[in-house]
């Protein structure tokens, strides 16, 4: 595959960007090689600058549901543009779009828009330490929150012992504040509440994990979270950044009932803008300035024209069918991946939720962080390679989320699956 260009402007990039990149899972360092750079998008492809096509499973990191530049997307763009890209004043749209969150989550009872999910889910997390006066929070291994200081921190020697920074820059004692789970592990998050539930001020998950490649919730986990957090005080935060309108049209919140005091939002609100939201209790989110003291703002928060793209992808979303249709095409790639491997004797098994999923090279079902670190990530980074030279795009790292959308028809997902009998090979 001819990818000239492509090295050319990465090696530009590298002079003046670190990494060469705007964010780091851009760069390619999980599976190694260089990245390409897109000149257009459409419908389920990716074109680079060097004129190669790709089937694209990443689908800008989640926002695009429905697929590249669609019509319906790219029209409220346009046509919000013309009457102005940013005015600093409220703007109909926003509220339009505050009303549309609320109706399809009606967990969140009021809504604050921002710029990114990172926005969303310090905000959330001030929000819970103002709200309780609390200043410790809950994480969880191999999630990802987005960059906030209080979120780059690992677990100390034990899950009850204060938390490390994951990054330099993060103080010590900011990490001491926040601690650390194991994704569905039951008697671990009891064991911790029972230590210190009373001194939480919020506990916060990717109700299904994508940032560990894709782990759903063991039946009850989130039902018990939620009773811990109830018991003790402290608000269960679901970060539906990415699950939110990608596992069902109220995420996750709504696939499993189970209701959160506060949510984050992100991706498919956006339409492939740059908008993040989080929302909640009227309770809660009445204490955000200005009608409440917890200070919280933004240049461009509600910009009219982002709003304009999320509502367009909102309105595809409500389309009747929808999810349905969208987890029979997650499901028939992820039985054609089974497929393949199985012909080419490897192991491997995957975990499917609405319109995400995940590849594991494993030969065991794989539903907590430990596991999935433990599987062969060199084979998938072999595997990985091969599909890109066969013109399939999947997330450049092996603790990545897959996502599907609704212009992968068949024929596209066939050809992903031919693509995967012969990369299964060189895995
Ligand atoms: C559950 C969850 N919560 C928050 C965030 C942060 O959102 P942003 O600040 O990148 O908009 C994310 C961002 N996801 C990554 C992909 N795993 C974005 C890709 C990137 O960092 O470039 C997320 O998945």
């Amino acid at each position: 595959m001819n990818t000239h260009k492509s090295h050319e402007l990465f090696a530009r990039a590298q002079a003046l960007m670190p990494g060469g990149v705007n964010s780091p899972v851009r760069a390619f360092k999980s599976v190694g090689g260089e990245p390409f750079f897109v000149a257009r998008a459409e419908g389920p492809y990716l074109f680079d600058v060097d004129g190669n096509r790709y089937i694209d499973y990443v689908g800008s990191w989640g926002p695009m549901i429905v697929g590249h530049n669609h019509p319906a997307v790219l029209d409220a763009v346009l046509r919000t543009a013309r009457d102005g890209l940013s005015f600093g004043t409220p703007n109909p749209l926003e509220v339009t779009m505050a009303e549309t969150i609320s109706r399809l989550v009606p967990a969140c009872e009021m809504v604050r828009m921002v710029n990114s999910g990172t926005e969303a889910t310090l905000s959330a997390i001030r929000l819970a330490r103002g709200a309780t006066g609390r200043a410790r929070i809950v994480k969880f291994e191999g999630c990802y929150h987005g960059h906030g200081d209080s979120f780059l921190v690992k677990a100390g020697s034990g899950a009850l012992t204060f938390g490390v920074p994951t990054s330099p820059g993060v103080p010590k004692a900011l990490a001491d504040l926040t601690l650390t789970l194991s994704y569905n592990d039951f008697d671990g998050a009891t064991a911790l509440f029972d230590e210190c539930g009373d001194d939480i001020a919020g506990l916060i998950v990717e109700p299904v994990v994508g940032n560990a490649n894709c782990l759903p919730p063991r039946d009850g986990y989130l039902q018990h979270l939620r009773e811990l957090c109830t018991r003790h005080g402290a608000l269960l935060i679901f970060d539906e950044v990415m699950t939110g309108f990608r596992v069902a049209l109220g995420g996750a919140q709504a696939r499993y009932g189970v209701t959160p005091d506060l949510s984050t939002f992100g991706k498919v609100i956006g339409g492939g803008m740059p908008v993040g939201a989080y929302g909640g209790r009227a309770d809660l989110m009445r204490q955000i300035a200005p009608s409440g003291p917890i200070y919280q703002a933004g240049t461009l928060s509600g910009n009219p024209v982002a709003m304009a793209a999320g509502l367009a992808m909102l309105e595809l979303i409500q389309a009747p069918g929808f999810y349905a249709d969208i987890e029979r095409r997650t499901n028939a790639l992820c039985d054609g991946f089974e497929d393949a491997a199985q012909e080419a004797g490897v192991a491997i098994t995957t975990q499917r939720v609405g319109g995400m999923f995940g590849l594991f090279f494993s030969d065991e079902k794989v539903d907590t962080y430990a596991q999935a670190v433990a599987c062969d990530t060199a084979a998938f980074n072999r595997f990985f390679h091969a599909m890109l030279e066969r013109g399939v795009y999947l997330a450049p790292s092996a603790f990545e989320a897959g996502f599907m959308s609704s212009a992968h028809d068949d024929e596209t997902i066939d050809a992903t699956v031919a693509a995967a009998r012969e990369a299964f090979r060189e895995a």
